[in-house]
């Protein structure tokens, strides 16, 4: 037995699992062969220990003994273990002192590649040879006054995120944001479904433990599905239980922006001490730091110095972190020293339940099939939802008429035939069954015919080329099939299009027909 076995297993899991379920539990464990023959995992933390133990230990097992035979499979050990300072400095350089970082000019290229300086606009010294600050930045910060002190426009080019309130920030005596959490943001109002069921349990343990539980905690997820929302309802939360805790959030770029301004005025050293001093560090959108080099250096200190004082951090992002292109790799290993977990798009029932309580919320009575009706049209997002909902409300109130299914309808015939033109699955099992001359009732059968059972392949390997969902919603949409026939289906046609000329043109058609 070796690790080579443990691999195969991975590989398998891989297959088996969703890619954030494979994300969150299986990608996070570290193998390694033991003295006495053990294959040993080790988990980030407790929770991750504890799930995989209960949930997947037996079928790790299972696979051990398939891959290995039964005689020869390991003993299988599960432990915990927790990253530290000591490990992490034999593994990277610890963070220079203060003194001996690099000295920044701010007229170097780094500072405007990081801030998004247009050459051209001149960066002078004044006259008492200090940096005059009259600059012009490309969206999303606009820097302006003349002088020392200039002062911050946050975001004018509609990068502001939407939830956060739009104030500016004095950045002369050093920067102070205020915790900026949106109190509409809480817990309270958050509903929970499968899609978020354990994002919102981690924010939760995290609310009532700060510092302890996970840390970091980092959500992932496509747009519009409460990343935002449960990162501050985290920060919320803890304000509540002491109203005294220093809770900042901010979007990453007001983290770079900050960051910038600080060279700008050689003032580097209250940038970190500011960002040091807090309890809690929520930091929206982190890929945002991508290829900003200097930006995940200061960062990478910051992160280091509040995990060692037990500074609660939470990070949201577009993607699972090890996909993030022109990200160190010493960043991601550390943000996964806490919990990973993913959002995905909310499930039918938790869109119905989530427009009950929106409108609820604004007053207004929706009746559960208005609810389900909206719920069953708009399936990308959280906030086109509830943008499709204001809708509704806003014409039911000039026309003073009721909403029903059919008001619905007609208020929302403008975005519903938009989307109609967009690729989706309900359109790609359209266009496919009418090319194979099937009905599309025959797609979502049991059938396993060649005749039907191909053009299903094929059907699935667009759905997951065109659109964004995952293997079990493509595995769903068809019928209430599981992931691993949509994997399997994928990977027969891309087969298929190297050996088989038929479905090769058929697919180049469909793709041409689904996309012009
Ligand atoms: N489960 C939920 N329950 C109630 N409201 C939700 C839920 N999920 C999302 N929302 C609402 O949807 C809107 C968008 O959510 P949010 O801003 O948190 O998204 P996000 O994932 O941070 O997206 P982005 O990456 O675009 O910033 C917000 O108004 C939020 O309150």
């Amino acid at each position: 037995m070796s690790l080579e076995h443990w691999n195969l297993c991975l590989q398998r899991l891989q297959s088996e699992f969703s890619t954030s379920q494979f994300n969150t539990w299986i990608r996070p464990l570290q193998a390694e062969m033991l003295p006495n023959g053990e294959l040993c995992l080790s988990a980030p933390n407790r929770f991750v220990l504890d799930w995989v133990s209960n949930k997947y230990q037996t079928r790790i097992k299972e696979l051990l003994s398939e891959f290995a035979g039964d005689d020869l499979a390991p003993a299988l050990k599960l432990a915990v273990k927790a990253q530290n300072f000591a490990q992490a400095n034999q593994m990277s350089p610890p963070p220079p002192p203060v003194s001996s970082e690099p000295a920044i000019n701010p007229l170097n290229n780094e500072v405007a590649r990081e801030s998004g300086y247009r050459p051209g606009f001149g960066l002078m010294d004044d006259e008492e040879g200090s940096p005059n600050a009259d600059l012009e930045f490309e969206a999303p910060l606009t820097l302006s006054g003349t002088g020392l002190r200039g002062e911050l426009e946050p975001y004018e080019q509609g990068q502001l995120p939407l939830t956060a309130p739009k104030r500016k920030v004095q950045v002369e005596g050093g920067i102070n944001h205020g915790a900026n959490l949106n109190n509409s943001f809480t817990f309270d109002n958050f509903i929970e479904g499968k899609s978020n069921q354990l994002a919102h349990a981690a924010a939760l343990q995290v609310a009532e433990n700060p510092g302890g539980a996970y840390n970091p905690l980092f959500i992932y997820g496509g747009v519009g599905l409460g990343k935002t929302h449960l990162m501050q309802a985290v920060g919320t939360e803890m304000m509540r239980h002491n109203p005294n805790a220093k809770v900042v959030y901010l979007h990453s770029e007001r983290f770079v922006a900050d960051m910038v301004k600080a060279l700008q005025l050689n003032a580097i050293n209250d940038f970190k001490r500011y960002y040091r001093s807090v309890d809690a560090l929520l930091i929206d959108d982190i890929q945002f730091f991508a290829g900003k080099d200097r930006t995940q250096e200061e960062f990478f200190h910051t992160f280091n110095a509040l995990l060692e004082g037990g500074q609660q951090m939470i990070l949201t992002c577009d993607r699972y972190p090890k996909e993030i292109q022109g990200l160190e790799d010493r960043l991601k290993s550390r943000f996964g020293w806490g919990l990973t977990v993913a959002i995905e798009p909310p499930e039918l029932e938790t869109r119905v339940a989530i427009l009950m309580r929106k409108a609820d919320e604004s007053g207004i009575k929706l009746s559960y099939d208005s609810a389900f009706f909206i719920a069953q049209k708009i399936r990308s997002n959280v906030r086109e939802l509830e943008g499709a909902l204001k809708r509704v409300i806003a014409n039911s109130h000039f026309t003073g008429r009721a909403i029903t299914p059919d008001f619905v309808r007609e208020s929302l015939k403008d975005l519903l035939a938009l989307q109609d033109k967009l690729v989706n699955i309900d359109n790609i099992q359209r266009i496919v069954a009418e090319y194979y001359k099937i009905k599309i009732s025959d797609l979502l059968s049991k059938r396993r015919s060649r005749s039907v059972a191909r053009p299903r392949q094929v059907a699935m390997s667009l759905a997951k080329e065109l659109t964004n969902h995952s293997l079990p919603e493509i595995g769903d949409a068809f019928g209430g099939r599981d992931h691993t026939t949509a994997l399997h289906a994928i990977r027969k046609i891309k087969e298929l299009q190297d050996t088989d000329s038929d479905i090769r043109e058929d697919y180049k058609q469909l793709m041409r027909i689904l996309t012009t």
